[in-house]
């Protein structure tokens, strides 16, 4: 089954084509040129449908059966942020090192040295018969230091629960067996399998 991705992320990319082995899964770069899409959804779920609907309909063709995926990182003593927010924190061109360090010194300012918090993946899919939506979370820690320069984004800052290494450090199969987008992602499997 091809599966059009409604990512501009070249880590979603690389992630989502080692989960779905068995999909033929093209960015949707490959097919027309990359275009703006704003993500003003109240919520991970909604940007995600947004996404997918856009590329959806710039397709243009009918058969395609097109995947998002909106994410982020909450933070307990940030009250929640980024959020939804994750991609902007440090501004609308932030690259993932500025997002990085500006988290950091945020968990710092607070006067804390770690915080308890979470990954969020929204998968959305959407068809010409209908649009389907998952979620999946992993909780672990968001520590005020970066180690490691494994996965991407807040990867080098996040250890998760039970383990007592980053992202950063830790290899891209263990990654892969624990992560929100995994989970979201064999949610959203059980979904393609009916379409
Ligand atoms: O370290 C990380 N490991 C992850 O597994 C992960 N998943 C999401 N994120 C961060 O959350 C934001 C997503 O924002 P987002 O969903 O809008 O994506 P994006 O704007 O990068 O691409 P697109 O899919 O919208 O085109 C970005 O800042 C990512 O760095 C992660 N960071
Ligand atoms: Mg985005």
């Amino acid at each position: 089954m091809k599966l059009v991705l409604a990512t501009s992320n070249k880590g979603k990319v690389r992630e989502i084509k080692a989960l779905y082995k068995d999909f033929e899964v093209v960015p949707y770069s490959e097919l027309i040129d990359e275009f703006e899409i704003v993500e003003d959804g109240k919520d991970f779920k909604e940007n995600a449908l947004i996404k997918a609907r856009a590329v959806f309909k710039a397709l243009d063709d009918e058969d395609v059966i097109v995947l998002a995926d909106d994410s982020g990182i909450s933070v307990d003593v940030l009250g929640g942020k980024p959020g939804i927010y994750s991609a902007r924190y440090a501004g609308a061109d932030a690259t993932d090192k500025d997002n990085l360090y500006k988290l950091i010194e945020a968990i710092k300012t607070k006067g804390f040295d770690s915080s308890p918090a979470h990954y969020t993946a929204a998968i959305a899919i959407v068809t010409k018969d209908g649009e389907y939506s998952v979620h999946g979370w992993m909780y672990g820690e968001a520590m005020a230091k970066a180690v490691g320069d494994g996965g991407f984004g807040y990867d080098p800052m996040f250890i998760p629960l039970g383990y007592d290494k980053t992202l950063g450090e830790l290899d891209d199969e263990t990654k892969k067996s624990i992560s929100h987008r995994a989970k979201a992602l064999s949610l959203a499997k059980v979904i393609l399998q009916t379409l």
